[in-house]
């Protein structure tokens, strides 16, 4: 075990038999469940008559259909108080933690399981939602699955799985000022693809990611599914330990000794051999939004959307979608696109950190007129933090809404929702067609504290310019 990556160790260490197909049964540590995609899994369970195996290995939240706004219950959708309700007595009738709302510990999955320290290095970590991959900040095996896996996880705490390949993702140097862990990201995603992952699990690596704060991390790993990678993790060092140490879940006393000297010996030797190694400079990585209709479709600040003749062959079919869904001309500047909606928040970048940094541009300044802006926090001690610390008030003196904790408009399954044509800047991760609630809305994505400044300027700002 000497020469290998992290994914190897955990995934050899978490292995409980390789299968007839050659795939292997793979032992999961921490399942986290939300109202979306738990209560077929649950029925499933019941029309077998089969038993949550280990309960105290599953947690639960809710996140994706929380009003933001008015919680009285029955919530006004009747389809969001049936999943909380089929979530309510899931976890009640087989036993499960359950984080619901104004517990002070709700928010969204990927954010409470981390805060709380039940996500830790060498781990394996499953979710029915892709963007578990967030977990791997701390040096976990975590990914997204699917309800019919859920209910693999629920009955067998374990799940059939074919082993990925690994890619270390180097990146070195210091960051620009105004450049953000999502501007990294995005620009690792436009240049190896939102396909270029398909099969691998990125190992994010390089004195830029080492200089990173957990929350940075997150950031990074959250958006690893977007490049196609099914997980995104970064070995763990002082800052992990840094984080984790005192958490509610976290090792306590000579526990904690023990773990962290396991923990940094499933770091990847230096020796360990990756199936594909990619290196980029952090000094070449701007402030960075997207154009199009997904992720992959982003630009620096600085340079015009890309004319066709500017891509490469495979990739002109989607930029011609996406300059007729999103009406943008190519060849001309992204910088002073007026925008309508600016949110910020989501499991992406709603964390304290995202707060701040959007606080910090905000602070003293005001949205500008017919800019709708609001803020929903990652998860209520997100909120808490950021009320101690006076957030909300920069906010909502600058004419910020201040909402509840929840999904929100990442992907609007609430009642948060852009209207027709409406362009977003959003710090969230994805910007399908129609993902914010509108069939035919629009959605910019950028880094809060971009979000901040085009929410005071009223279009497409570079906050350097700003700040
Ligand atoms: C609802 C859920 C299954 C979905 C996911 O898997 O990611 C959602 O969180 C999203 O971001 O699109
Ligand atoms: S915040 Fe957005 S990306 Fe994250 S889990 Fe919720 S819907 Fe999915």
């Amino acid at each position: 075990m000497s020469q290998g990556t992290l994914f190897d160790k955990v995934w050899d260490l978490h292995t409980v038999r390789v299968l007839p197909s050659g795939q292997t049964q793979l032992f999961i540590g921490l399942h986290l469940i939300h109202e979306v995609t738990s209560p077929q899994a649950f029925a499933m369970l019941r029309d077998r008559q089969l038993q949550v195996l280990m309960p105290e290995r599953t947690v639960a939240t809710v996140d994706h259909i929380v009003p933001t706004q008015n919680q009285v219950r029955p919530f006004q959708d009747p389809l969001a108080e049936e999943m909380m309700q089929a979530l309510e007595a899931n976890c009640q009738e087989n036993n499960i933690r359950f984080y619901n709302l104004h517990s002070g510990q709700q928010g969204i999955v990927h954010v409470i399981a981390p805060e709380q320290g039940l996500t830790q290095p060498g781990m394996t970590i499953a979710c029915g939602d892709s963007h578990t991959s967030t977990h791997g900040a701390f040096g976990a095996i975590a990914f997204g699955i699917g309800t019919s896996q859920v209910r693999d996880v629920l009955a067998s705490q374990t799940l059939a799985l074919s082993k990925l390949k690994v890619r270390r993702v180097e990146v070195n140097g210091p960051l620009q000022s105004g450049v953000y862990a999502k501007d990294v990201i995005l620009h690792i995603i436009r240049t190896l693809g939102v396909k270029g992952g398909v099969g691998y699990a990125y190992e994010f690596a390089g004195s830029t990611i080492a200089a990173m704060t957990m929350e940075e991390r997150m950031t990074l790993c959250n958006m690893a599914i977007e490049g196609g990678a099914r997980c995104g993790y970064v070995n763990p060092d002082a800052v992990t330990f840094d984080y984790l140490r005192g958490r509610d879940f976290a090792p306590k006393a000579a526990d904690w000794d023990r773990a962290v000297n396991w923990w940094t010996s499933l770091r990847s030797d230096p020796e360990a051999i990756y199936d594909d190694c990619v290196v980029f400079d952090a000094a070449a990585i701007a402030p960075t939004v997207t154009w199009g209709i997904t992720p992959g479709q982003g630009i620096g600040i600085d340079e015009p959307i890309p004319t066709p003749d500017m891509l490469p062959e495979s990739e002109r079919v989607l930029a011609a979608e996406a300059y007729e869904y999103m009406d943008l001309q190519p060849g001309s500047p992204i910088q002073g696109t007026p925008v309508d909606v600016c949110f910020i928040g989501s499991c992406t970048n709603g964390r304290i950190s995202d707060l701040r940094e959007a606080a910090h541009i905000a602070r003293g300044k005001q949205v500008a007129p017919d800019v709708k802006a609001f803020v929903v926090p990652g998860s209520e001690r997100v909120k808490q933090q950021a009320e101690a610390e006076g957030l909300d008030q920069v906010f909502r003196a600058a004419g910020f809404e201040w909402r509840e904790p929840g999904c929100s408009m990442c992907l609007a399954m609430n009642p948060d929702k852009l209207e027709g044509r409406q362009i977003s800047a959003s710090s969230s991760n994805r910007n399908f067609k129609g993902r914010q609630g509108s069939a035919s809305g629009r959605t910019l994505l950028m880094s809060p504290a971009m979000v901040a400044a085009a929410a005071i300027t009223g279009c497409v700002t570079d906050v350097r310019h700003l700040a």
